[in-house]
């Protein structure tokens, strides 16, 4: 736990954030900042990692999930492998202390390359470990994306991983009505390229049943979280409004940042 508290303090900055609407306001001097320090929650399945990601890429901070920290013990085959194998493959929660474990030991490894701020996606997901994180440094924003729960459910279902490039792609066509004054929404599927079709896999916690416990064990132990940041003014509440191409410049919209800079940065 000290290193995680060291490092985490090391890379606090303090920024501006409205707290009387959801529309958050970067320092309007540095339009891409660094020493980012942000939080993507969200049920499983919703697009936590595809967006954290994508912002990572767009704003030159490290994405850290903790699933994928989870993912590469369990596949290290060391000592907690079996513990953790059984823990996921129940869509249960991995007790605070080992993903704090995890997470520290992410960061080590992140400072001594350099690194600076993060977009951490699935921490935290118990209100103790947001009291932990609040203990040691200073989240400036907080991102709740949202879907309607049989959304999740198909996303889930639908959910393949390239073996060799590690990427997550999905087989689900989307067409869900509107429900509780929500619009209908829409996702075409998101094919993997030529090279990674014949090394997809699905994971083993993306099963109905799992993917139903997983999103169980949401509501009651990761809900609260969102009122925990949600209490501080730090809570971004965005709905997805459909796939990647229409949800991901309504997300920069919301956030403030320029699109046109990411078209530049693209074609240079
Ligand atoms: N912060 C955390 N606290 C406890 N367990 C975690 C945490 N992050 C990840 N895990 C474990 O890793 C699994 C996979 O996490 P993740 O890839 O984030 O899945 P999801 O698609 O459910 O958001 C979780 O079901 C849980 O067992």
């Amino acid at each position: 736990m000290a290193a995680v508290i060291r490092l985490l303090k090391s890379t606090t900055t303090r920024r501006h954030l409205s707290t009387t609407t959801t529309q958050w306001t970067p320092h309007r001097a540095d339009p891409k900042p660094k020493n980012i320090q942000w939080v993507f929650l969200g049920c499983p399945g919703v697009g936590k990692g595809t967006y954290a990601s994508r912002l990572s890429t767009f704003l030159g901070v490290p994405h850290i999930a903790t699933g994928d920290l989870v993912r590469q013990e369990l596949s290290s085959s060391g000592p907690l492998s079996k513990q953790l194998g059984e823990i996921v493959n129940q869509g249960k929660l991995v007790s605070d202390e080992i993903i704090i474990n995890l997470l520290s030991k992410r960061l080590e490894a992140g400072e001594a390359r350099g690194e600076a701020g993060f977009i951490l996606d699935g921490f935290p997901r118990t209100v103790r470990q947001a009291e932990i994180l609040d203990d040691v440094t200073d989240i400036e924003l907080v991102v709740n994306l949202k879907l309607p729960e049989g959304v999740l459910i198909e996303k889930c279902l639908g959910r393949r991983v390239c073996s060799q490039c590690k990427k997550n792609f999905n087989v689900a066509s989307i067409n869900a009505e509107g429900e509780n004054g929500r619009p209908s929404i829409s996702m075409a599927p998101l094919l993997p390229p030529p090279q990674c079709e014949s090394k997809l896999f699905t994971r083993s916690d993306d099963t109905e049943a799992v993917v139903k416990e997983r999103l169980r064990i949401y509501n009651e132990k990761s809900q609260p979280v969102e009122e925990f940041y949600r209490s501080q003014g730090k809570l971004l509440e965005f709905d997805l409004p459909g796939g990647i191409p229409e949800s991901w410049p309504k997300l920069l919209e919301v956030l403030n940042l320029d699109e046109q800079e990411e078209k530049q940065s693209a074609a240079a």
